[in-house]
């Protein structure tokens, strides 16, 4: 079961890497040995971007991304003390007993591209476009747009975003605009659901917008698990203040499991 857990994980990895070469072979390099490779580079504190030396000769990206799910000076005392709060419970050594039991939390990190990183691979050449970038990590300006991050419980089968709405994302006047509340939401639901069912595509997603939400607000986007069923992944989700009192939006979302192929067109 945790080996299932952990094979899915990394299949969102890859994709959060834009990693294709599962379907196009590994060039000699076995899953497993990719995974034992994946799994020590991300127990590593959220903090050390750096990757050591031995993992770079099998990891197939040309260098160490820049993970923009980290702490910058643009996030209010807010957003790092939700930051501190759950990344506090990622990844620590917990006494059980006379065990010891890894804790359920883990950050994703967090890029603005697919597959930049990437090298080699005719599907992926068809991929690499210089000018492409993910939507939500496309403006430069720190704290203008996306401010970020998404913690995974994987006992939970859910997931915490912290978001902070910034000036560039207003809709009504002084309040964060639907589109961008629905991008994040889209983003979030799709994270977890691709890390539960590996390649997924939104299919379905139901929004209802509750309170109008400030622009520069943080807010906590709480999504989780409510069923498999075949290809399908039903994903339930509402955002709320960083206390829980005010709830901002709830949605639903699916999504259906799809091949590599699928982004080329075909539809095995
Ligand atoms: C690999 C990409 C993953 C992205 C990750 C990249 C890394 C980025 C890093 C960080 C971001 C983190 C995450 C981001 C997440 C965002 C993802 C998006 O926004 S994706 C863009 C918007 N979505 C589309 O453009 C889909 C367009 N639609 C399609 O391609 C197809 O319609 C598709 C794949 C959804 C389904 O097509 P079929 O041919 O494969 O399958 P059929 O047979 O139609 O459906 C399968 C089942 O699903 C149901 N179904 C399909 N659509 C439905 C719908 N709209 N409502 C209800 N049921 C639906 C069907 O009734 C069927 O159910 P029955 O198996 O018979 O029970």
């Amino acid at each position: 079961m945790l080996g299932q857990i952990a094979r899915r994980r990394l299949g969102l990895l890859l994709l959060l890497h834009g990693q294709q070469r599962l379907s196009n072979g590994l060039n000699g390099v076995s899953f497993n040995q990719l995974l034992s490779k994946e799994t020590h580079r991300h127990t590593q504190s959220s903090f050390n971007t750096s990757s050591p030396i031995s993992t770079m000769s099998l990891w197939p990206f040309s260098f160490q991304p820049r993970d923009f799910s980290l702490p910058n000076s643009s996030w209010s005392p807010e957003m790092c003390k939700a930051y501190d709060h759950y990344n506090a419970l990622c990844d620590t050594d917990t006494e059980n007993g006379e065990e010891k039991k890894r804790a359920p939390w883990k950050k994703l990190p967090s890029y603005n591209r697919s597959i930049k990183y990437a090298t080699g691979g005719i599907h992926l050449s068809k991929l690499i476009q210089a000018k492409a970038r993910l939507f939500t990590r496309n403006v430069k300006e720190q704290g203008a747009t996306f401010e970020y991050v998404v913690f995974v419980n994987k006992e939970e089968k859910s997931c915490v975003c912290v978001f902070q709405a910034g000036r560039l994302l207003e809709g009504a006047p002084g309040h964060v605009h639907g589109g961008a509340i629905a991008t994040m939401i889209d983003t979030v639901t799709g994270s977890l659901a691709g890390y539960l069912s590996g390649p997924i595509m939104t299919a379905n997603l139901n929004l209802d917008y509750r309170n109008p939400m400030p622009l520069g607000s943080v807010v906590l986007i709480h999504s989780a698990l409510d069923r498999i069923e075949g290809r399908k992944t039903f994903i339930t989700c509402k955002v709320t203040s960083t206390d829980e009192s005010k709830l901002y939006t709830e949605a639903t979302a699916l999504f259906v499991s799809i091949s590599v192929g699928h982004l080329f067109g075909s539809r095995n």
